[in-house]
């Protein structure tokens, strides 16, 4: 486990989010029904009596705490259900932590406004809705919608239904939505993996503006690229763990030299690398001001 110390005097440390002692369990429905939790309790026994297929637990994140600050950029790197996505639903606060809790200096903005853009519509009608369902006026919205357009790089197509979009031409958009509202806190899940390289140069520099503004920015990506060319620091999480945590040139070779272990079959070897990256974690103290001064 990484806690990084905080120290509100001195304004040494400005911290963005702190994510404290918090771990994540889903119960899940499986076929397998040895699996399902023993006994189960009252839930369990309904299920039984229902004949419903019995629930299994899935520890998506254990234990992990960790601190982001001003002008840091989270690069968030791990193999498919490590806990990716499930840190950054917990950080977005779209989901609760089974256990722990999450402080953010401000309401962070997940780049998704997904829901809220329409396939029918064109890009142009879609940066309004998008940015009408993140809360801006339309006063602001007039003022960014040019500095959306040209940092979406979508050019002539922003007149045209998004259905017609590609994947990467899609994910600009969101990104240059999202992007608009100069939030505080940013995380981005996966959305840069499609773009092509004259975006990824774009969207690098408008992340650079928004860490200058002294704000945080997380991305979860595949592209160990992507995540040594925007972040200034990376996690590696693993199972549900956090494995190693610091630069990114560093994180990303320790993890690629892991899945290529794994990938000969050598799972001693990688059990090794986990080992050693792990114990590279620095093990701190988190400190909360206020009322009832609290020690983690
Ligand atoms: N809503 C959910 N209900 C039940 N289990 C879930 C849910 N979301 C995630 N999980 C489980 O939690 C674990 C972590 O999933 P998560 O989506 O966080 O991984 P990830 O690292 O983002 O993976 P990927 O790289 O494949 O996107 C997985 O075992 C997954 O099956």
């Amino acid at each position: 486990m990484s806690e990084n110390k905080q120290d509100g005097d001195g304004g040494r440390i400005r911290p963005t989010v702190v994510v404290h002692k918090v771990s994540m369990r889903y119960h899940v429905p499986s076929t397998e029904a040895h699996q399902a939790v023993p006994g189960g309790g009252v839930g369990g026994l309904a299920r039984k009596l229902l004949g419903r297929t019995p629930l299994v637990p899935v520890d998506a994140l254990k234990t992990l705490s960790l601190v982001a600050q001003h002008g840091e950029s989270i690069g968030i790197v791990g193999r498919n259900g490590s806990g990716k996505s499930t840190l950054m639903r917990l950080i977005s606060g779209q989901s609760n932590p089974t256990r722990g809790a999450v402080y953010a200096s401000s309401i962070p903005v997940m780049l998704g406004v997904n829901a809220a853009l329409v396939p029918e519509l064109s890009g142009d009608h879609n940066i309004i809705l998008g940015c009408l369902a993140m809360g801006l006026t339309r006063a602001e919205i007039d003022d960014k919608f040019e500095s959306i357009v040209d940092l979406s790089g979508l050019e002539k197509a922003i007149h045209l239904p998004m259905r017609s979009y590609s994947s990467g031409m899609s994910s600009r958009l969101r990104f240059a939505i999202a992007a608009s509202v100069d939030p505080e806190i940013l995380l981005i899940d996966e959305a840069l993996n499609t773009g092509d390289a004259q975006f990824r140069e774009r969207s690098k520099e408008r992340m650079n503006e928004l860490r200058a503004k002294a704000g945080s920015v997380f991305l979860v990506s595949h592209s160990l690229g992507t995540i040594k060319e925007m972040c200034t620091r990376t996690l590696w999480l693993d199972q549900g763990d956090l494995v190693m945590d610091g630069d990114p040139a560093l994180v990303t070779a320790a993890y690629l030299e892991y899945t290529r272990q794994l990938t000969k079959g050598n799972f001693d070897t990688a059990a090794t690398l986990r080992e050693e990256a792990r114990s590279t974690l620095v093990v701190t103290e988190v400190e909360t001001q206020g009322s009832g001064r609290r020690k983690a």
